[in-house]
């Protein structure tokens, strides 16, 4: 087996499709979401992308020396973005010292434990987990705005490159990958399309626990 990450796109169109296509996001791009569903999102997002900085950092630490500059340019971003949110946080005078949701945690405790797993996973899952926002911001297509800060941070066509570079390098380590590590890193892909799926859910459901048309009461 010679596994690539579009084969894993081609061999689970419906479970991407779920990861990446959302009521949330819907919402989103008809300005129709409730302040507390995007809020919610935002806090979440941002104890989300600290764990994720830490996964990033793991991978670095595994990854052969060609794969420096890709890698150390998403950790430049990732600067970048912890202090965005916090900014976009203020603005909405939310507070970020806050407790992760179980979903939040679960994805957090996932990244974690791929601490354990060979390289050619992690770079399998660092460019399943950054694709998954970069095509679930553009795929409802321009929103309006607050949210089109949003969508831009993840669609926009820097990321997206970066995303076709993080795809590559994957490939790369997957292509001299033996076929149990390769059937591991087919695992990490649908373990995290599971929990961007989770991930939509928290946000769009739970901030409205309490409404009579939540499906999920
Ligand atoms: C849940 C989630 N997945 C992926 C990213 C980044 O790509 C993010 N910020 N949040």
């Amino acid at each position: 087996m010679n596994l690539t990450c579009q084969q894993l796109l081609q061999n689970h169109p419906q479970v991407w499709q779920q990861a990446t296509v959302h009521p949330f996001l819907e919402r989103c791009y008809l300005g129709t979401i409730q302040p507390q569903q995007f809020n919610t999102w935002l806090v979440q997002d941002y104890l989300f992308v600290v764990e994720f900085t830490r996964f990033v950092a793991r991978v670095l630490a595994n990854a052969p020396q060609e794969h420096f500059d890709v890698i150390l340019g998403g950790l430049s971003a990732l600067k970048d973005e912890l202090n965005w949110f916090e900014a976009k946080a203020a603005e909405r005078k939310l507070n970020l010292k806050t407790q992760k949701q179980a979903t939040t945690t679960k994805y957090s405790q996932y990244m974690a434990q791929t601490n354990e797993m060979p390289y050619p996973v992690q770079a399998t899952a660092l460019w399943a987990i950054e694709l998954a926002y970069n095509q679930a911001w553009q795929l409802p297509g321009t929103m309006p705005e607050p949210y089109a800060e949003f969508a831009n941070r993840w669609g926009n066509r820097g990321f997206t490159e970066y995303v076709k570079l993080l795809e590559k390098q994957a490939d790369e380590a997957l292509a001299t990958a033996c076929d149990r590590i390769q059937k591991q890193a087919e695992s990490a892909f649908l373990q995290i399309a599971s929990l961007e799926k989770d991930f939509w859910n928290m946000a769009f459901y739970l901030a409205s626990q309490s409404s009579a048309d939540n499906p999920k009461n």
